[in-house]
């Protein structure tokens, strides 16, 4: 299995359980891993037979700031789907940072792994 990723993907959003979080914008960042074949890709040296990682990264950054949720988990959660269901990733591992979130602490966040990875 080869993997594209992506990392520390930064994108604004509304995100939090705190009244103060619903009125201002906060800064994320993603990490993704994505399994991938990339022999087709680098034998055809074409963008069209690999999974580019420049429209995943675009479809999320938009889908990202347009969203509201209260917790990392469910913003975590779609995103995961976003990437399994419309670019046709059979695994992906998904790091959600919120960095400041916790005094102290460089970041917060939740990391899942959705698919099967063989
Ligand atoms: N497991 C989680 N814990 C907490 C979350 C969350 O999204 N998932 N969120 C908050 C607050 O929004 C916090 O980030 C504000 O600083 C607290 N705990």
């Amino acid at each position: 299995m080869d993997i594209v990723y992506i990392r520390d993907l930064k994108v604004d959003t509304v995100i939090g359980i705190f009244d103060w979080e619903r009125r201002i914008r906060q800064t994320v960042s993603l990490d993704l891993e994505m399994a991938t074949d990339i022999r087709r890709a680098a034998a055809t040296d074409s963008i069209d037979d690999t999974l580019n990682y420049k429209a995943v990264g675009k479809r999320l950054i938009a889908f990202i700031q347009a969203s509201e949720f209260q917790l990392v988990e469910t913003l975590a959660e779609k995103a995961a789907a976003i990437v399994l269901e419309e670019f046709g990733v059979r695994w992906v591992r998904l790091q959600l940072s919120k960095p400041g979130a916790l005094r102290g602490s460089r970041d917060v966040g939740v990391i899942i792994e959705r698919g099967e990875r063989s």
